[in-house]
Order: structure tokens, then C-alpha cells, then sequence
């Protein structure tokens, strides 16, 4: 089943297979609470569904519902995994995807909930939720996770407004502030980034994570919680990508940012992008989300244009100024927003530069991509089971694009990249050092090619 170690220097996935393991717990309890948070949020909205397509509309939820009780039993009795129906544009990869498994895996049966690799079936259950609701039109547009990402935006407002009055404040006199001061400004925007993942709603299964204080004031304490920090390499990567091109004019210097969680946790990624743009240090950056609702918290295309217009209309000077900046950012092309495909598919990203070469060729355009989240690590890892001594290199297992960096708070059992000793240690302090989002990593990786 899963590769041994020992023999192709790849370690295996992880999966609920692992009875006590967190991808076991997830499988087993995380998983079903989420659908069942799904069904309810369907069918307290049945009233709307009604008023906007009839007693269509309450075919459709009760269709939906129906669906998604059935998925839910399935994973419960750890059945096989289904093949997808819904004929959309990513239908034919997903269950390409599938056969892969079963291939791997020996046979149909055993490519299940529990036996599979938990990077899989997670991610499949987010794809299924979106299967039942396309099967079901006049519901299929339907974010069965907005209102957890509004309620979430709004309950971070005084840390928001903090944020953007600090970040106003800078800008307003960036001119005047020398390297080392905009060194300063940088590595607090990139905290604050950092730790603006810990507001996912997947790890609480959709409770309120939000930010209640200003982020700006505990950077400090939160500083001994990070296990690797390589912000210096960040910093440099934008420094040296400053150098004139081959007319001798400087080229544009991008930066991708593969966003993760919505609410307070986007407007940390979009204040540093903000400031990276207006300090200089880069001239374009390129948003990656999802095309479709995700993990509960991710950033759809709405989710983006609607938090931006949301600050825009603040009632508080700095935030619609930031808010003002920012759409006018996009309407220039300074910044823009894409959704491929791949990033809601349960690819390894080593998988990417085979199974999706064009964005593969749109991250090799950036010269620094920043990857946002637990979920992005571990897809970064191939979430597998790698002694924490590994290097990131390894286990990126040669996706190298371009210069990168993960910024994330662990919240599943994989890191890589630690001095030796250093996960003991961590454990003996705290058993659930790794699912607990209170660590977090900076963790960079440059291709051969760019030192
Ligand atoms: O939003 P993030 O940081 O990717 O976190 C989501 C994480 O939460 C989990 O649902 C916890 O199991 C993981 O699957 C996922 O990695
Ligand atoms: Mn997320």
C-alpha cells in the first residue's frame, strides 16, 4: 500500500488507517461533525432556497441533504470511495486521481475513508460536498461555508482595523524610512501573516477561531513558537530579485501569494502585500484561491472580492483607505486574482509539475511564491510521515518552481526541517506539539538554479 521508506527513500503517506493517529481522529470525528455542520447550514437555509426558486429550490435542498447523509454513512463505515458524476471541469482528473489509488492501493475496495491516504479523502470530501450541490441546480452556487467566513471576518474587526491604522501609518511616511527600518516593518507584516493562519475554521470543525486582539502587540511572546524561522532568506530573495534586467532597466519583481483561510487570515496576507508594493520590494503580486468552497475557511473568488469591498466600506478611516488601495491595486493589474484547479485537487504538489504544467510555468514567473497554510504544508510534504530531521528539500521531492516559503501554524502531524533532538523535545513539553496550532514554521526553499 503505502511506499516503504527504506526501499524508495519516500516516506509513507499518512492516513486514518493509523488507528490513534490524528488523521484517524480527523477521519473518525472531525470529518462527519463538518458534513453534519453542512446538512444543518442546507437545511436552516431552506426558507431562502425557497423564496429564491420555489418548491425547486426545496427539491434541490432536500436532494442535497440527501446526498450528503449518504456520504457521511459511507465515510462513517469506511466504504469504498466513488467515482465522481458530476461531469465538471476537474471531474475526469479526480477520478483519473482515483484509479491511481486503486492501482497503488492493489484493488477498488480498499481505496476507502480509513485506508487511504488522509490528504486524499479530506480533500475528496470537500469535492463531494461540491458534487452534491452541483447535481442539484438551482442550489449549485450555494457556499455551504459562508457564513462561518463572514461571521469570522467580522469578529476580527478591531484586529483588522488595528492592522490596517499601523499599516497606513507606515506607508504614509515609507519614503523617508531607510532599508533597515522597512527590514523592521517587513519581518512584522510577515508575523503577523504567519500567525493570522492560526484563524482557520478547520481545525475546530467550524467554531469561532477569530482574532480578538491586535496581532501587532504578542509578536514578541509568539516569537519562541516558531520552529524554523527563515525570514532573513525572504527578505534577501526580495532583495537580490532588484536587479536590473538585461536592458539595464529593473524588472518587475513578483510575488505569489497561495492564500489559504478567509476572514481575518486574508486581510493579514493582503496588509503584506499591500506593504510589499508600496515599500518597493516588489511590483506585482499574484493572489492563488480556490475555486471552489474548501476546507471550510479557504479563500473562494467571492470570498476575496467581497472582503475587499467589505473593507472598503469599513466605517473606519485606515480600513477603507486600505480597502480603497487594494481595489484600486487590482483594477491597475498591480495585483490580480486566479483560481486553477489544481489547488482543490488532493494532488501532492511534486505531482504539479506533471499533472499541471501551466501552473507550474505561472509559478516559475514569480520570484518568490509564499505559500499560506497547514494544508499548503502539507501538500508542500506529499503529508507523509518523514522524520522530522528531513530536510524540506527532500520533501519537497522536487517541486522547486521558484524561491518559496511556507508560512504556517502546525496543525497536522508532519514537519520536516528540525534540528536534531528537537521534536523530542518539543514532545516531552507538549504531546500535541503538531496539531495544536499554537507552532508555527517559516520554512524557505530555494531551487539549485537561483542561489
Ligand atoms: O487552513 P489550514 O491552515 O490549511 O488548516 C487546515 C488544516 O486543518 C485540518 O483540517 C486539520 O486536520 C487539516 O486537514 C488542514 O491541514
Ligand atoms: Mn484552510
Amino acid at each position: 500500500m503505502a511506499a516503504d521508506p527504506s526501499v524508495t527513500g519516500v516516506a509513507p503517506s499518512l492516513s486514518a488507517g493509523v488507528v490513534g493517529s490524528f488523521a484517524y481522529f480527523t477521519v473518525k470525528d472531525r470529518l462527519p461533525t463538518i458534513l453534519t455542520k453542512v446538512i444543518d447550514t442546507i437545511h436552516r437555509n431552506k426558507n431562502k432556497f425557497f423564496e429564491e426558486y420555489g418548491e425547486k429550490g426545496i427539491e434541490a435542498e432536500k436532494q442535497t441533504i440527501s446526498l450528503l447523509s449518504k456520504l457521511r454513512n459511507e465515510l462513517q463505515t469506511d466504504k469504498p470511495v466513488l467515482a465522481l458524476t458530476d461531469g465538471l471541469q476537474d471531474t475526469q482528473s479526480w477520478n483519473q486521481y482515483l484509479q491511481r489509488q486503486q492501482i497503488l492501493q492493489g484493488d477498488q475496495e480498499s481505496v476507502s475513508w480509513f485506508k487511504s491516504p488522509w490528504l486524499y479523502v479530506e480533500c475528496y470530501m470537500y469535492r463531494k460536498i461540491q458534487e452534491a450541490l452541483w447535481l442539484n441546480p438551482p442550489i449549485s452556487d450555494y457556499d455551504v461555508f459562508n457564513e462561518g467566513k463572514t461571521q469570522s471576518f467580522f469578529e476580527s474587526q478591531k484586529a483588522v482595523m488595528a492592522l490596517c491604522t499601523y499599516v497606513e501609518g507606515v506607508k504614509k511616511c515609507i519614503k523617508e524610512l531607510s532599508r533597515n527600518q522597512i527590514f523592521e516593518h517587513f519581518i512584522k507584516l510577515l508575523l503577523v501573516s504567519l500567525w493570522g493562519n492560526k484563524c482557520d475554521l478547520s481545525i475546530s470543525a467550524g467554531q469561532d477561531n477569530s482574532q480578538k486582539t491586535s496581532p501587532l502587540d504578542s509578536l514578541n511572546s509568539l516569537q519562541p513558537f516558531i520552529l524554523v524561522d527563515d525570514s532573513n532568506m525572504v527578505w534577501s530573495t526580495l532583495l537580490s530579485a532588484q536587479r536590473p534586467g538585461q536592458s539595464g532597466k529593473a524588472t518587475p519583481v513578483r510575488v505569489d501569494m497561495v492564500l489559504d483561510n478567509a476572514g481575518f487570515e486574508l486581510v493579514t496576507d493582503l496588509v503584506l502585500a499591500d506593504f510589499l508594493v508600496s515599500s518597493g520590494l516588489a511590483n506585482e503580486i499574484h493572489f492563488h484561491g480556490k475555486s471552489f468552497p474548501w476546507f471550510v475557511s479557504d479563500v473562494t473568488a467571492n470570498d476575496f472580492q467581497w472582503t475587499i469591498r467589505q473593507t472598503l466600506a469599513a466605517n473606519h478611516m485606515w480600513m477603507s483607505k486600505s480597502g480603497v488601495k487594494w481595489q484600486g491595486y487590482l483594477k491597475e493589474g498591480v495585483w490580480c486574482y486566479h483560481d486553477h484547479p489544481f489547488w482543490t485537487q488532493p494532488h501532492e504538489f511534486s505531482d504539479m509539475a506533471a499533472d499541471a504544467p501551466d501552473l507550474y510555468a505561472t509559478l516559475q514567473g514569480a520570484d518568490l511564491v509564499l505559500f499560506k497554510g497547514d494544508l499548503n504544508y502539507r501538500k508542500l510534504t506529499g503529508d507523509r510521515d518523514w522524520d522530522h530531521t528531513v530536510g524540506f528539500d527532500t520533501a519537497l521531492r522536487g517541486f522547486a518552481p521558484a524561491p518559496l516559503c511556507s508560512l504556517r501554524t502546525l496543525k497536522a502531524n508532519v514537519q520536516v526541517g528540525l534540528q536534531p533532538g528537537q521534536a523530542e523535545k518539543l514532545a516531552s513539553q507538549d504531546p500535541d506539539w503538531m496539531t495544536c496550532g499554537k507552532y508555527a514554521v517559516i520554512q524557505f526553499y530555494t531551487p539549485e538554479s537561483e542561489q
